[in-house]
Order: C-alpha cells, then sequence, then structure tokens
C-alpha cells in the first residue's frame, strides 16, 4: 500500500440494505476514509445509494473488486456472507463482514483458512466492544476491579421487527439466536471465556426459525444465562457479576452508552459515555488501523472469538431443532 492509500483507506460495499446506510454514516466519522465503490443485486437500489452518498455504483461484484478499492465491506445477510467474503479475499482485499460471518463453525473456517492462506485481515463486525462506554468499562475495572467475574447474565427480544424482516426468513438465515444471540455470545465469551458446555430452548415460529430462545452455558471461569427473541418484549440489558461487585450495561447493551457498578461495599459508580455517528465508527475505526498496521486479525474481534461465538450457536440451534438450508 502506498503513501496515499495509507492515507485515505478505500471502501467497498457489498449489498446496500439498512445496515450498509449506517455504515456509511460511520465511515464518515472516521478520518483517512472514503466510500469508493457499492454493488448490490438491484442496481435500481445501488444507483439511489450511490445517489446519497457517493462513489462509483458497479454492475457486478467483479466490477467492485476490479475498482480501486483498498477493502471490503459485506454488508449483505448471512446466506451470502462466505461466498462474498471468498470471493473479496481471493481478489485480495481485506474484509469486514458483517455478523453472524457464516451459518456454521464449517462454513466460518472455509473462510478463515482462506484468509490465513491469503495474509489477508478479516474481521467480522462485532461492534459492542468498540463502543466508548464498552472500552471505559473495561479501564475502570482495572483500576477498581469487581474480582473475577464468574456469571454474566444477558438477553433481548425485539417485538417491534416487521415479520417481512429478513430475521424472519428460514432460507437467509434468520432467527432471533442468529441475529440476536451473537451479541449475547460475544459477551458470555469476552467475560467468562471458551464455552464448555451449552444447554437450549427455544420455540420455532411457523417461518421455521426460532422466535425465542435462551441457552445457558458453561465457559472457562463460570456460567452464563442468555436469551434471544422476536416476539416478547425483551429488556436488552447485561448482567456481570464478580466477587467484588457486578456491571449492569443499560439496555440496549449492544449500543451501550451507560453502565452501572455495584460495588460489595456499597459503593455506586455510573459511567455514561454516548457513542457517536450510529456506533459503527468504532468498530471501522479499529478494522482501519489493522489495514494500515497490516494485520490479518483482530485481538478483540480475533478469529478464534469469531468461531467461539457461531460454535456456541451452532450447538443452540442443534437444540432447539433449527437447522438452515443444505445443513
Ligand atoms: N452491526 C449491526 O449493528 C447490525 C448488523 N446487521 C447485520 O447486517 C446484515 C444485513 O442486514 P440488513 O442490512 O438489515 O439487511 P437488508 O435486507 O436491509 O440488506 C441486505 C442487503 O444485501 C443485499 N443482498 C442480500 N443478499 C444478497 C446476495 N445474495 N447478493 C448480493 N446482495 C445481496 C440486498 O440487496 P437485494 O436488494 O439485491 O436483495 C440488500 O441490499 C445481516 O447479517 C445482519 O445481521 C443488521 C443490523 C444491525
Ligand atoms: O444486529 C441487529 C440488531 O438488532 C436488530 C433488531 O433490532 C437486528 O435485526 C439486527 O440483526
Amino acid at each position: 500500500m502506498d503513501k496515499n492509500t495509507m492515507n485515505k483507506l478505500k471502501w467497498g460495499i457489498i449489498g446496500c440494505g439498512r445496515i450498509a446506510h449506517r455504515f456509511v454514516q460511520g465511515l464518515r466519522a472516521v478520518p483517512g476514509t472514503e466510500l469508493v465503490s457499492v454493488w448490490s443485486r438491484r442496481a435500481e437500489a445501488v444507483d439511489s445509494f450511490v445517489e446519497q452518498y457517493g462513489g462509483r455504483a458497479c454492475r457486478s461484484v467483479e466490477e467492485l473488486f476490479l475498482s480501486d478499492i483498498d477493502v471490503v465491506y459485506i454488508a449483505t445477510l448471512p446466506d451470502s456472507h462466505a461466498q462474498y467474503s471468498i470471493l473479496a479475499l481471493n481478489a485480495g482485499k481485506p474484509v469486514l463482514c458483517e455478523k453472524p460471518a457464516a451459518t456454521n463453525l464449517a462454513i466460518l473456517d472455509s473462510i478463515l483458512a482462506i484468509a490465513r492462506e491469503k495474509g489477508l485481515l478479516f474481521m467480522e463486525g462485532m461492534k459492542p466492544p468498540f463502543f466508548p462506554l464498552y472500552q471505559k468499562l473495561k479501564e475502570y475495572l482495572l483500576i477498581d476491579p469487581i474480582g473475577p467475574v464468574g456469571y454474566v447474565r444477558a438477553g433481548s427480544s425485539v417485538a417491534d421487527i416487521s415479520r417481512d424482516h429478513p430475521n424472519f426468513s428460514h432460507d437467509l438465515v434468520g432467527g432471533s439466536i442468529m441475529q440476536i444471540g451473537i451479541y449475547e455470545a460475544f459477551l458470555a465469551i469476552d467475560w467468562l471465556g471458551a464455552t464448555k458446555k451449552v444447554q437450549a430452548l427455544g420455540r420455532l415460529g411457523e417461518t421455521g426459525i426460532d422466535m425465542f430462545s435462551i441457552f445457558q452455558t458453561e465457559h472457562e471461569n463460570g456460567y452464563a444465562q442468555l436469551y434471544a427473541g422476536f416476539d416478547l418484549h425483551g429488556k436488552g440489558d447485561a448482567l456481570i457479576c464478580g466477587t467484588l461487585g457486578n456491571v449492569t450495561i443499560h439496555k440496549n447493551w449492544w449500543n451501550p452508552a451507560r453502565a452501572t457498578i455495584d460495588y460489595l461495599d456499597g459503593r455506586i459508580v455510573e459511567i455514561d459515555e454516548p457513542f457517536a455517528a450510529g456506533g459503527l465508527n468504532y468498530e471501522i475505526a479499529h478494522f482501519c488501523e489493522l489495514v494500515r498496521q497490516h494485520k490479518a486479525e483482530s485481538p478483540i474481534i480475533s478469529h478464534e472469538m469469531s468461531r467461539q461465538m457461531i460454535g456456541m450457536l451452532d450447538e443452540a440451534r442443534a437444540q432447539v431443532g433449527l437447522k438452515y438450508k443444505g445443513e
């Protein structure tokens, strides 16, 4: 990468739906970045996206890879994440791919193998750890710890999503475990370490995806109780318990802005860290930094973290009886 490219990282986006719009809001807040090319299947959607945000409207994914881009963001639905991640890596582009990066662990491993072979950065888009609140909380706990953490309770059930949303599509890898549970999986693994055991229960809806699921997990350092759903109005907060205190990350904990630390000695500490530009900007800034440092993996959303998350979800899905096409 020459000096100019180091200054401005040129992005190509595949898919221009809901999250892609929020991604551009985040991208615009990260200095040294530029939206250069966009492709999706429907030309009219690409044209209107480009009209709104700029960049070149590509007519094929090959055209996008041949355009003057440094990195690729994949904003399609999970059924096609592997296909486009592999194409992008084979075209020599580092990839930031939306969560869940793959339908299951075997598919994720096939992407990671190519990333490793090519020596290219591949990162799953898992935003919470990059938010200022999450970072500040971790820093604060180093100075004033809550002791070893042994229990995490978190969950969210989002009941206001319209029924024609892809979250409800079996073919497009919808379902509350995959779409929402992945955040809960991240939280449990981040605070408690690798998963050793999963016990899950869930209720499938008429489209074949899980409408509500609960899973309790055993980890290297303790236990978690998690839920995800689409038909109950869940709270969306998270509780992290240590020997000397506990932390509540208030709703929606995966877009964290406020936490309360409740110490055993009676002290209560409130942490408020609002986020800007929709919040994807922090994850984007981290990814850009890794590209500039020629890193092949994020130390935060590492390949192993992605493997652990999808491994937990694979197990939970198996127990609630949800298999996707081809499984
Ligand atoms: N990080 C976060 O905060 C969030 C992440 N997400 C994740 O983002 C991803 C996308 O979700 P969302 O934006 O809500 O979905 P949308 O349905 O709104 O957008 C998906 C986009 O991808 C395109 N697309 C779908 N399938 C293909 C394909 N096979 N080939 C090419 N283009 C395709 C669609 O184009 P077309 O019109 O051609 O179908 C559309 O432009 C999901 O994985 C979801 O989990 C979602 C919300 C929040
Ligand atoms: O990541 C996500 C955040 O929550 C949304 C629901 O409100 C989900 O649809 C989405 O996949």
